[in-house]
């Protein structure tokens, strides 16, 4: 007979005291109730052995053997109908000297019970000086609905602690009766324990359990080395991981063939596996014992396991300090082997647990020394998901295959090419499209000037050159050639104005049967009415209806609207010295404008729209009538810094220089050469229509005079 093994109730609780609360006593219970390691001898086939055999016949073998034993309704094991098993017999601290008749006691017991209802604890039917095991009100017990809820009611009724062992939940808390709350769980001062394994009664491995490792290819070689131990309680047996640093045992950890654990209560925090990563420069971290295993199974022994599984998500709040650090002790413990480590990688779980445990040990490791390692696919929309699943599945030479192709762990704002592989693809086959840019429209600017989406373009001339016509008549041949669509913030416009010049763009004919039309006839009614529907499906306004001027920020929120509800392509803001400027006393105007052109870039790329952003020039002394400068803009260089393209618009004021309504178009800066280069091109303005076209003549000598008489 090797695993129904029946000791005496006394050993049971005397062995019941040391054992860990981690996973709650309601573990202790059921392994009493359901020995699920348990098999009787008797009926034991006799197995054979090899990797190949599946988990299930092995789970087959470990039958509980006491599960159809009846279980009498006075037995202290018994559970009551309520949902309730206090473990009497099995309390593991020692029972205090309280007489739990006294009358103060009892009704510290019912204030105590009120408030763990107010937590939303049932705690009617739970006797002080135990620990019992209920239904956790913020899980409720998962799937399986288990009483994962361990509940300690102190034996003077005056605290009560509760703490959910299943890893994915982890609620934990307490009250106490004069109402302060402790979070406190293990109660405070224990002194960590010394153990052996002769004093544990832990013992060599028995074959049904080295079977039950050899069908998760582990073999009875690394079971060896690694000391992995067993232990009777009660009727069972169950896995003991040791624990051991630099040859001493410092912790057991049990595990249940369901995937239970429990820790030797008081014992020191540390890796499994500790002085497997003694020396070593490069380190694995697992999440459970078993994978440890698995990795030196694939010949990686500088493999080492969390103690205490996976948190059920990352913390929002700052790293504690070390004596703070409760659930990452462990780290802190071993920090004199983790030092040495210059690449740490971070194997946890594939699942959500497994990836905020990989965080957690990251960030307080120094994520610029860990990798990751992404398990290998299962089928087309899932992945293996631990290290002992790719080793079953997969064989050794796919585990350390995965280690070796770890990932650098990402760090915010830290990027390698290969993350952007998919983007340059694109790029390259032009999938998304205009990646040369966009046609201005006009032949002989497209030498210069393309519009890329997501690029700002800065435009200056001086006063009444004909900027804002020049973007209009722009905007109105990019809705024409590919169907943009514009939000326009040009604040010195009258919208009834506004509307005017672009519907005479589209149209082709002047608003008015006035002068400026000279003999074109204006637009009829029927050709009003078409405008505005394509003025309205094409443009839209960002106003501040209010006295105060926009900020850039107010204008970029109200733009970013644009993009997803009328899917603008393109925006512009006309002009600068018309948004509210306030900037801080400490903050120069040259760091202002640089703030703010960066705040519209950010805007134009994320939103792949291209900005058009109207700039005056300051008030040129001596002026020659030449264009301006890109560094005239008035209040900082950053204009021209920043931009991706940069553009004077200046017109022929002079009869003897040449035709009037010949507007020069200098592009003074161009950053993407796929979109242009520096250069003038020359169009002639039409006054009647607004329109732009190509000069047939171009001056011979560019105008390309200094703003400033040398
Ligand atoms: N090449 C041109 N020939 C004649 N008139 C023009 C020419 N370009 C623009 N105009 C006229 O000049 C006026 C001002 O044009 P627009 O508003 O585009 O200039 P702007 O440079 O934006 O001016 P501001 O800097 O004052 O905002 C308009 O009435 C327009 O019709």
């Amino acid at each position: 007979m090797r695993f129904l093994l029946r000791l005496p109730q006394t050993h049971l609780r005397k062995l019941s005291s040391s054992m860990s609360l981690l996973m709650g006593s309601k573990q202790f219970l059921e392994f009493c109730l359901l020995p699920s390691f348990a098999a009787a001898a008797s009926s034991s086939p006799s197995y054979t052995r090899g990797v190949q055999r599946q988990l299930s016949s092995v789970s087959r073998r470990f039958r509980p053997v006491l599960a159809s034993r009846p279980v009498s309704k006075s037995s202290p094991y018994h559970q009551r109908p309520n949902g309730v098993s206090p473990y009497t017999s099995v309390s593991r601290s020692p029972t205090p000297v309280v007489d739990p008749e006294d009358g103060a006691v009892q009704s510290r017991l019912a204030n105590l019970r009120l408030k763990l209802a107010e937590n939303g604890i049932d705690a009617q039917n739970c006797p002080s000086g135990q620990y019992s095991g209920l239904i956790c009100p913020e899980c409720e017990g998962g799937d399986s609905g288990e009483k994962s809820l361990s509940l300690f009611i102190a034996a003077d009724c005056s605290s009560a602690t509760w703490n959910c062992f299943r890893g994915k939940c982890g609620l934990k808390g307490g009250v106490r009766v004069d109402g302060r709350f402790t979070t406190s769980v293990v109660p405070v001062g224990k002194v960590e324990r010394k153990v052996t394994v002769e004093s544990l009664e832990l013992e060599p491995l028995c074959d049904e359990i080295e079977d039950y490792f050899a069908a998760r290819m582990i073999s009875a070689e690394t079971l060896k080395r690694n000391r992995v131990m067993q232990k009777r309680i009660g009727d069972e047996i169950v896995i003991a991981f040791t624990y051991w640093q630099r040859g001493e045992l410092v912790s057991v950890k049990y595990r249940y063939l369901t995937k239970k654990f429990f820790q030797e209560k008081n014992t020191r925090r540390i890796f499994y596996g500790l002085d497997d990563i003694e020396k070593a420069s490069e380190i694995i971290i697992v999440e459970g014992e078993i994978d440890k295993l698995a990795m030196e199974e694939a010949g990686l022994r500088n493999c080492v396991s969390v103690p205490d599984g996976a948190p059920a998500s990352v913390s929002s709040k700052e790293t504690p300090p070390e004596e703070k650090d409760t659930k990452y002790k462990f780290l802190w413990n071993c920090n004199d082997y983790l030092k040495k480590a210059s690449r740490i990688v971070i194997a946890t779980d594939g699942d959500g647990a497994g990836q905020a445990l990989a965080e957690e040990v990251a960030r307080r490791l120094g994520k610029e020394r860990c990798w990751r390692v992404k398990w290998p696919k299962k089928s087309d929309d899932e992945h293996y998901k631990d290290a002992n699943e790719v080793l079953m599945s997969m064989g050794p030479h796919s585990l350390s295959e995965a280690v070796r192709s770890a990932e650098p762990y990402p760090i915010q704002g830290l990027f390698s090419f290969k993350d952007f592989f998919d983007e340059i693809d694109a790029y390259y086959h032009r999938t998304h499209g205009h990646e040369y840019g966009v046609s201005s429209g006009w032949k002989t600017l497209d030498n210069f000037y393309s519009v890329v989406p997501g690029e700002l373009t800065v435009v200056t001339g001086v006063p009444n050159s004909g900027k804002s016509e020049w973007i209009d008549a722009l905007l109105c041949n990019l809705n024409h050639s590919v169907g943009w669509k514009f939000a326009l913030c040009s604040m010195e416009n009258k919208v009834r104005d506004h509307g005017r010049k672009l519907l005479e763009k589209h149209i082709q004919k002047p608003f008015f049967d006035a002068d400026y039309g000279r003999s074109v006839p204006r637009m009829s009614v029927e050709e009003l009415d078409e405008g505005k529907l394509w003025l309205d499906d094409t443009f839209t306004l960002i106003r501040c209806e209010l006295d105060s001027l926009p900020s850039i920020g107010w204008v970029l929120e109200r733009a970013k609207a644009a993009v997803l509800r009328h899917g603008i392509r393109g925006l512009v803001i006309d002009p600068y010295n018309e948004l509210d400027h306030q900037r801080t006393q400490r903050q120069t105007e040259t760091e202002y404008v640089s703030q703010m052109l960066t705040k519209i870039k950010r805007f134009a790329q994320h939103h792949s729209c291209h900005v058009w952003f109207v700039a005056h020039p300051k008030q040129l002394q001596q002026w020659d009538g030449g264009p301006p400068n890109l560094y005239d803009i008035s209040g900082s260089a950053h204009f021209i810094n920043k931009c991706d393209n940069g553009i004077v618009i200046h017109r022929n004021r002079d009869e003897k220089a040449g035709p009037l309504d010949l507007v020069q178009i200098c592009v003074r800066k161009v950053r993407n050469k796929v979109a242009g280069q520096i250069g003038d091109a020359y169009l002639c303005y039409d006054r009647a229509t607004g329109l732009f076209s190509d000069s047939p003549i171009t001056p011979e000598k560019p105008e390309r005079r200094s703003s400033r008489r040398p």
